[in-house]
């Protein structure tokens, strides 16, 4: 390694770095420098391409600490959600790749197995880590490899779900496995973190005596180190060697600040910053002008239905901005509950809500619902109580990437006894769904809704039977029964019209309501030579599956397609690109019903002619 000057003279720190070790042999006084640059870097490429901006610039020290003083792969490094690995993947060598971040084909913003050695989780699902590392250290120690330490980095907020309790419930029982649980504590998830998980920290990061010395960790079995500034490089380093060579489970509680180094995410006094579009990097402004997004719409309305309606409570799992809760809460704070990244008791606390008699909103994320599918089966449904889950994101979201793809809802919906579900297809159904949804006492509703800007009103040119009759075709033809679910519904206009002009004749009727399935639905389909669904959702036991199962039990013989996601993990990529990529824009589904049906593409004038 050059010497010192003549390092930091020639070139960045940071381009002399191929891979961890070359990190080691750094002079730790060149830490800050390094640091320096890791900062200017993630803003210049995370401002470019949207990303985890806050979450990553507060774990800069941190992170250069980690793969000095453990030898990854060799010693395990678990990141918890894995949203603030981009100075990880810095350090491994990935420094290149930083152009492509989260865009189709180009570097996830998640560890990525594919990409590296060093990654090791790639599911974004926070508060797994310490499971990870349960199951990693029982294996060092089936196969006599204690001398290859585990490293899980989770943080605070993810310390408020349930599976961390779980893991470390196991953890400090078999405390003489070694286990490093690295606390990456800057006092928030999006918001500043709730409950008392995050209070008994903050007594820790306030160094109170007492709570240094005995506290919830040491009770359980742990060793403790903390509360260390995490932004000194070298004092972090430090306890991470003290705790390595301890050879026992121990938690190192490292205090960091979100956001840090970057002054328009360190003012962002809402989220630091937490996960950001394309930015300007002067002023940490959004580029570009910021249309109505779904959650939007979805805010507003609740907002003017919980000022007419007490019994309206709204419950979120550490998103309340995102999840569009924002509004409600200053409104209404005693009506809205953050209950941590805890999906499973959000939903059960809901049922109990609705047993006090109340009618709660639950706005989560698609894919969050997915490890909170038994307290929605067995605590809410079987009990038929009356709570409105909104699932954000749902479909596919884009740059996040296959574990936060909202395609499983509509799967594991379909298989909830009274369960209701709509998808709306424009802001106008989003806001008269909403409110069918709330009216409805009986059982539980759900209206799923997808990432990015509302679609304007799409007017139906009839309604029947709770059906909306978006096209009909002008020859009364009836060839195709074109199905949208929600969103889709203009490429499968569009793709009416790409039929029509093959001699097809072609319906498009929008459902509303999905789940369960509208008999008036399985009607109009037999009254057509074929029925095609087409679902942003996974074609296992989607909508489509559905539809299929009610047209069967009404002895429906038109023919039918299913048009949907594969029972396959989708990469990151835009929501456009993946659509298309799945056959869900409108060529795909006209190429794919013209492929059922035997039939050629052929030029419109020449099918018009042959009718
Ligand atoms: C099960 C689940 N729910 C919600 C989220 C959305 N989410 C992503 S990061 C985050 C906050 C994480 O906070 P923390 O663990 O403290 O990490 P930090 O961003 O502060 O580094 C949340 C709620 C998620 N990834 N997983
Ligand atoms: C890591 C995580 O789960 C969230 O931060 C997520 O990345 C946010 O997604 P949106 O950007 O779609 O809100
Ligand atoms: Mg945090």
């Amino acid at each position: 390694m050059a010497q010192n000057a003549e390092l930091s003279a020639t070139r960045p720190l940071l381009e002399t770095l191929a891979d961890p070790h070359d990190l080691q042999r750094l002079p730790p006084d060149l830490l800050p420098q390094l640091a320096d640059e890791i900062r200017g870097f993630l803003i210049e490429k995370v401002c470019a391409s949207g990303g985890h901006l806050g979450p990553n610039l507060g774990v800069v020290e941190l992170t250069l600490a980690l793969h000095r003083v453990f030898d990854s792969p060799r010693d395990a490094i678990v990141f918890d959600t894995g949203h603030q690995a981009y100075v990880h993947k810095l350090l491994t060598g990935r420094r290149h790749r930083f152009d492509s971040l989260r865009s189709r084909q180009g570097l996830s913003g998640y560890p990525s197995r594919a990409e590296s050695v060093h990654d090791l989780v790639e599911n974004s699902h926070a508060s797994t880590a310490l499971s990870y590392a349960d199951g990693l250290v029982k294996s060092r120690a089936l196969n006599g490899e204690r001398d290859r330490a585990v490293v899980a980095v989770v943080g605070d907020g993810a310390l408020t779900g349930g599976m961390a309790w779980e893991a470390l419930n196991n953890l400090g029982a078999a405390a003489d496995r070694p286990v490093i649980v690295v606390v990456n504590d800057n006092g928030r998830s999006y918001a500043p973190t709730v409950g008392a998980v995050a209070a008994q920290l903050d007594l820790l990061r306030r160094g109170e005596g007492a709570a240094v010395c005995r506290n919830l960790f040491t009770d359980l079995g742990f060793g403790y180190f903390g509360p260390v500034d995490g932004h000194d490089a070298v004092a972090v380093e430090s306890v991470l060697h003290r705790a390595r060579d301890l050879r026992r489970a121990v938690v190192v509680h490292v205090v960091t600040s979100k956001g840090r180094g970057y002054a328009p995410a360190e003012l962002d006094t809402a989220e630091r910053l937490h996960a950001v579009g394309v930015l300007d990097p002067a002023t940490g402004r959004p580029l570009g002008t910021a249309a109505k997004s779904w959650t939007g719409v979805f805010g507003e309305e609740l907002l003017k239905l919980a000022a007419t309606h007490e019994d309206i409570v709204a419950i979120t799992a550490a998103m309340p901005g995102p999840t569009g809760l924002t509004a409600m809460a200053e409104r209404f704070p005693e009506r809205v509950f953050d209950v941590g990244i805890a999906e499973q008791h959000a939903v059960t606390s809901a049922a109990g809500l609705a047993m006090g008699g109340f009618h709660p909103v639950v706005a989560v994320y698609a894919t969050f619902l997915n490890r909170a599918f038994d307290q929605l089966l067995m605590d809410v449904a079987l009990h038929r109580l009356s709570v409105t889950f909104v699932l954000d994101r749902a479909g596919l979201t884009g740059p996040d990437g296959p574990s936060h793809h909202g395609m499983w809802d509509l799967s594991l919906l379909s298989m909830v006894p009274g369960m209701r579900v709509a998808a709306p297809r424009d802001r106008v159904r989003l806001r008269a769904q909403l409110r069918a949804a709330i009216a409805m006492q009986d059982g539980p509703t759900a209206v799923r809704l997808p990432k990015g800007t509302a679609l304007a009103e799409i007017p139906a040119v009839a309604r029947m039977s709770g059906l909306d009759i978006l096209r009909r075709t002008p020859a009364g033809a009836l060839d195709v029964l074109l199905i949208p679910i929600g969103p889709l519904a203009p490429a499968a206009l569009e793709a009416a019209e790409r039929l029509e002009a093959q001699g097809l004749g072609v319906t498009v009727a929008d459902p509303c309501w999905v789940l369960p399935v509208n008999p008036a639905l399985a009607s109009l389909a037999a009254r057509h030579r074929m029925w095609v669904t087409v679902e942003d959702n996974s074609l296992a036991g989607g909508a489509g599956s559905a539809m299929a199962q009610a047209c069967r039990e009404t002895g429906s013989r038109a023919r039918q397609l299913t048009l949907g996601l594969d029972r396959a993990f989708v990469a990151h990529g835009s929501r456009e690109q993946l659509l298309a990529e799945a056959g869900l824009d409108s060529a795909g589904i006209a190429g794919a019903v013209l492929n059922a049906l035997d039939m050629p593409s052929r030029p419109a004038a020449v099918a018009r002619r042959a009718g």
